[in-house]
């Protein structure tokens, strides 16, 4: 475990409702009064049980969401941004330059080769394209995708190879942080080994990781520590 790590990414007071249209504008509550941090070089897991709000925080946490009340701290570039009220422009330059996402499905432009989708997450940031190549070859080889498939699109890619190409291209560019959005739910046991072992090298290179995982060997190899979430009408109740 990594004592020495330093915050990089901090919540104060997160509130976030959703308006039921369906239901004459009801609000419902989902997360009440949220403070997490996570510092460099460790991996917090988020637990609760299913509705407690994780996805609904990571999504928040990624600026995807907007959330009612509270701060949503990122360490960028020697400086914290807020996301909760950052301009979307300064969420992009986070995001490009600082905060990693793997999401548990891949969304990508059609036709453009497996190979390129990763590299790019790395040349957006500047690298070399034959060296991004490169790096993007190796990392998918590690997460066991075969160089037959390098080439071609992912679409018609197995649940599995998609979203070892997700990991790929969340794990290449060396973000300082690292949402993880069950990286490991279309895995087999020896792919899910693969993603420890990625986790286990950020986390020493100083990478701030937080996840979403329900697969609990997965879950106890790479958590430092659980964020427990409590549904929020249970809180108020
Ligand atoms: N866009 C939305 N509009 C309305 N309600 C939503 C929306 N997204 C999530 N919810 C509700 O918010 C609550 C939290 O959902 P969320 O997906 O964040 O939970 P979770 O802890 O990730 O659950 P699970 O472990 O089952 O994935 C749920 O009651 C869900 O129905």
């Amino acid at each position: 475990m990594n004592t020495a790590g330093h915050p990089m990414l901090k919540t104060h007071g997160v509130h976030k409702s959703f308006t039921l249209h369906l239901q004459g504008g009801t609000t419902m509550p989902v997360l009440e009064n949220v403070e997490l941090t996570v510092n460099s070089g460790e991996c917090v897991v988020l637990s609760g049980p299913s509705g407690a709000g994780k996805s609904t925080l990571m999504r928040s946490l990624y600026g995807n969401y907007r959330v009612g009340e509270g701060s949503i701290l990122i360490r960028h570039q020697d400086s914290w941004v807020d996301l909760a009220t950052a301009d979307p422009r300064s969420i992009l330059a986070v995001r490009r330059d600082t905060l990693g996402y793997v999401s548990q499905f891949l969304r990508v432009v059609p036709r453009v080769p497996t190979i390129e989708i990763v590299a790019e997450a790395l040349t957006l940031r500047g690298a070399d394209h034959a060296e991004a190549v490169t790096r993007a070859r190796t990392l998918l080889l590690r997460l066991n995708l075969p160089e037959r498939l390098h080439n071609l699109p992912p679409a018609t890619f197995s649940g599995g190879e998609q979203q070892r190409v997700n990991l790929a291209r969340g794990f290449i560019g060396g973000h300082p942080i690292l949402l993880l959005d069950e990286p490991t739910a279309s895995l087999d046991a020896i792919n899910r080994d693969a993603v420890v072992g990625l986790v286990a090298e950020a986390k020493a290179a100083g990478t701030a990781i937080l996840g979403i995982v329900h697969d609990l060997p997965t879950r106890d190899a790479i958590a430092d520590r659980l964020f427990k979430l409590y549904p929020a009408q249970m809180a108020a109740a």
